[in-house]
C-alpha cells in the first residue's frame, strides 16, 4: 500500500507497511485539521485556546493550532513536555511558522482561559490509563470551573479524563460542549454519563487501515439517508406472495401477546403473508394476522417444514421452556431468522448461521456472554462485537442507543423515545426485523434498517400519544416511518407527481 505523505521535507511516496509511522503523522495531521475546522465552524468567536498533552492527543491539538493560525485565527497554546516523537514534530512544525508554544500549568491556564473564546482540550484521549495523576487533575478543575462561568470546550477524540471504552463515569474529567472524534465512535462517545460529558460528538473519518478501526470496536452511526435506503420497496407487480411469508414461533400459555406483537409488527413492517405458530391461543390482534395453534413442537416442526419453509422467521417471543429446542430445529432450516427472548440462551452458540438476527437485551447479553449486566452496559460495543463473535450472523444489542454488530460493522442506532421503554417493544422489534429478512435484506442490513424504522415509529407514536406509550402505537406508526425516512431521501416525495 502507497500513501503520499506530507511532510516538512516535502511529499514523499511511503510503503505504509514498512513506514507506519508516515500514515500516523497522515492521520494527525488530518485529525488536527478536522478540529481546526470544527473550532471555526461551531465557535468562531475569540481567541483560541489550545491545551496540548503530551502523547498524540496534544499532538492533533498541535496540528490544530497551525491549521487556525493559517486561517487567521489568534491562538494560544499551552503544552505539556513530551517525548512522542511526531508530537515533538508538530510542535515543531507549528513553531516554523510562527506559532508559540507556552508550558501548561495553573497560572498559565487561569491567564490565558481569561481572554479565551473556546478551549481545545487535548490534554488526554485514547492512551489515558486511570486514576489521574493529580497536577492534571488540578488543572481539569480550573478547565471546569472556566467551563462553568461560560468558556466553551471543544475535547479532541475524547474528554481528557474519561476511558474511551466505558460509558460509566469513575472520577473527574473534563465537561465538553462538543467532541470531535476520530475513525468511529466510541463507547464514552455514545453512552452513559461519559456521552453527556462529551457533549455534542461529531466524527471525521480518517484514511486508516479498516483493521485499526475493528481492532478498537469503534462505531458508526448512519443517518436516516442511509437507512432510507436499504429500506425495501415493493414494484407495481408485488403480490402478498413476493412481499415476505413470515413466520412468527412463540407464545406460550401467559406469554401469547409477545408473539401476536411481533405479528403484527412483522404485518406492519410490510410483510406479505404472517402467520403465527403458537402453542397457546393467540389474541385476534388483528384478522389480518393468520394463527396457528398446535399441541407439541415435536409433531409441529417437521410438518410445518414439509409444508414449505416460509421467506423469513421471527423466534422466541413468549416461547417459554422449549426455546431453546425449537431455535436448534429452525436454525437447522437456514432461512432468515430473528432469534428473541427465550431463544437467546448461551446452548444456541454454534448453531447460527450467517442469515440469523440475535436480538438481546442487556439482561439477555449478560446471560449470553456470562457475566453481568453492569458489564454490558459498561461498554455496549465491546459487549455487542463479542456477541456477534459467539452467535454468527447479526446481533442488534437493543439499549437507548441500539448496537447493531456484523461481523464487518458496528452501527450504533438514532433517535427512538423514552416512551418506549415498556412491555411489547421487544417483540414489536423482532416482527419488524424478520418483515425485512422477508423481505430480502440481510441480516446486517435488516438490523440497521429495522432498528431505525421501529425508532421513528417511536417517535411518531409519541407525538401522537404523548405518554403512556405501547408496541401496537409504535407498529400503528410503522408505514409512516417508512414513508417519512423514504422521503429523507426524496424517494415517494408526496408533492412530485
Ligand atoms: N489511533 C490513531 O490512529 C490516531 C490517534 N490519534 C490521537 O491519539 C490519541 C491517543 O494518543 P496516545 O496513545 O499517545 O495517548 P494520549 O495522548 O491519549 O495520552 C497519553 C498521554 O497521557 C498521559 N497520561 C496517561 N495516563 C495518565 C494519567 N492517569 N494521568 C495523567 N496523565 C496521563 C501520558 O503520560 C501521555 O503523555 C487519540 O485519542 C487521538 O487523539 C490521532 O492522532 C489520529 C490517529
Amino acid at each position: 500500500m502507497s500513501e503520499f505523505i506530507l511532510s516538512p521535507e516535502g511529499a514523499r511516496r511511503v510503503d505504509a507497511r514498512l513506514e507506519p509511522a508516515g500514515l500516523l503523522d497522515l492521520a494527525m495531521e488530518e485529525a488536527g485539521r478536522a478540529v481546526a475546522d470544527a473550532v471555526q465552524a461551531s465557535f468562531p468567536e475569540g481567541p483560541a485556546l489550545l491545551l496540548a498533552g503530551g502523547g498524540a492527543n496534544g499532538g492533533d491539538a498541535l496540528v490544530a493550532a497551525r491549521h487556525l493560525l493559517a486561517l487567521g485565527r489568534a491562538v494560544h497554546v499551552l503544552a505539556q513536555p513530551s517525548k512522542h516523537p511526531l508530537t515533538r514534530l508538530n510542535r515543531r512544525r507549528l513553531r516554523a511558522v510562527g506559532g508559540e508554544v507556552q508550558p501548561l500549568n495553573l497560572s498559565s491556564l487561569r491567564r490565558a482561559a481569561a481572554s479565551a473564546g473556546i478551549v481545545v482540550d487535548g490534554l488526554l484521549g485514547t492512551g489515558f490509563v486511570p486514576p489521574l495523576r493529580p497536577a492534571l487533575a488540578a488543572v481539569i478543575e480550573v478547565l471546569n470551573a472556566a467551563h462553568d462561568a461560560g468558556l466553551p470546550i471543544l475535547s479532541i477524540d475524547i474528554p481528557s479524563g474519561l476511558d474511551a471504552s466505558c460509558a460509566d463515569v469513575a472520577g473527574l474529567s473534563v465537561r465538553a460542549d462538543m467532541t470531535v472524534t476520530f475513525m468511529g465512535f466510541k463507547t464514552a462517545s455514545l453512552f452513559g454519563e461519559a456521552a453527556t460529558r462529551s457533549g455534542r460528538v461529531t466524527l471525521a473519518p480518517l484514511r486508516v487501515p479498516p483493521d485499526w478501526v475493528r481492532g478498537e470496536a469503534l462505531g458508526i452511526r448512519p443517518d436516516d439517508l442511509e437507512v432510507a435506503v436499504l429500506l425495501p420497496v415493493r414494484t407495481a407487480s408485488a403480490h402478498k406472495g413476493t412481499a415476505g411469508r413470515v413466520w412468527i414461533v412463540g407464545g406460550h400459555p401467559g406469554t401469547v401477546g409477545a408473539a401476536a406483537l411481533a405479528g403484527l409488527g412483522a404485518l406492519r413492517a410490510g410483510a406479505g403473508l404472517v402467520t403465527v405458530h403458537s402453542l397457546a391461543d393467540v389474541p385476534l390482534v388483528t384478522p389480518e394476522l393468520m394463527v396457528q395453534r398446535h399441541t407439541n413442537w415435536d409433531h409441529a416442526l417437521p410438518e410445518l417444514r414439509a409444508s414449505g419453509l416460509p421467506d423469513a422467521v421471527a423466534l422466541g417471543m413468549g416461547l417459554g421452556p422449549q426455546a431453546v429446542g425449537v431455535a436448534r430445529e429452525v436454525l437447522a432450516w437456514g432461512i432468515p431468522t430473528v432469534l428473541d427472548a427465550d431463544a437467546l440462551h448461551p446452548e444456541l452458540a454454534g448453531h447460527g448461521h450467517p442469515q440469523c438476527l440475535w436480538t438481546p437485551h442487556p439482561g439477555e447479553a449478560a446471560r449470553l456472554l456470562g457475566m453481568g449486566t453492569p458489564e454490558v452496559t459498561r461498554d455496549p460495543l465491546a459487549a455487542a462485537r463479542r456477541l456477534q463473535e459467539l452467535l454468527g450472523g447479526t446481533v442488534v444489542l437493543k439499549g437507548g442507543p441500539s448496537v447493531v454488530a456484523s461481523a464487518d460493522t458496528l452501527s450504533v442506532s438514532r433517535g427512538g423515545h423514552p416512551g418506549m421503554a415498556s412491555g411489547g417493544m421487544g417483540d414489536t422489534l423482532s416482527g419488524v426485523l424478520a418483515a425485512l429478512l422477508g423481505q430480502g435484506l440481510s441480516a446486517a442490513d435488516a438490523g440497521v434498517a429495522g432498528v431505525r424504522l421501529h425508532a421513528r415509529a417511536g417517535e411518531l407514536a409519541a407525538r401522537a400519544h404523548g405518554y403512556g406509550l405501547i408496541a401496537s402505537d409504535v407498529s400503528d406508526e410503522l408505514g409512516a416511518a417508512w414513508l417519512d425516512l423514504k422521503q429523507s431521501w426524496g424517494q415517494f416525495d408526496t408533492d412530485s407527481d
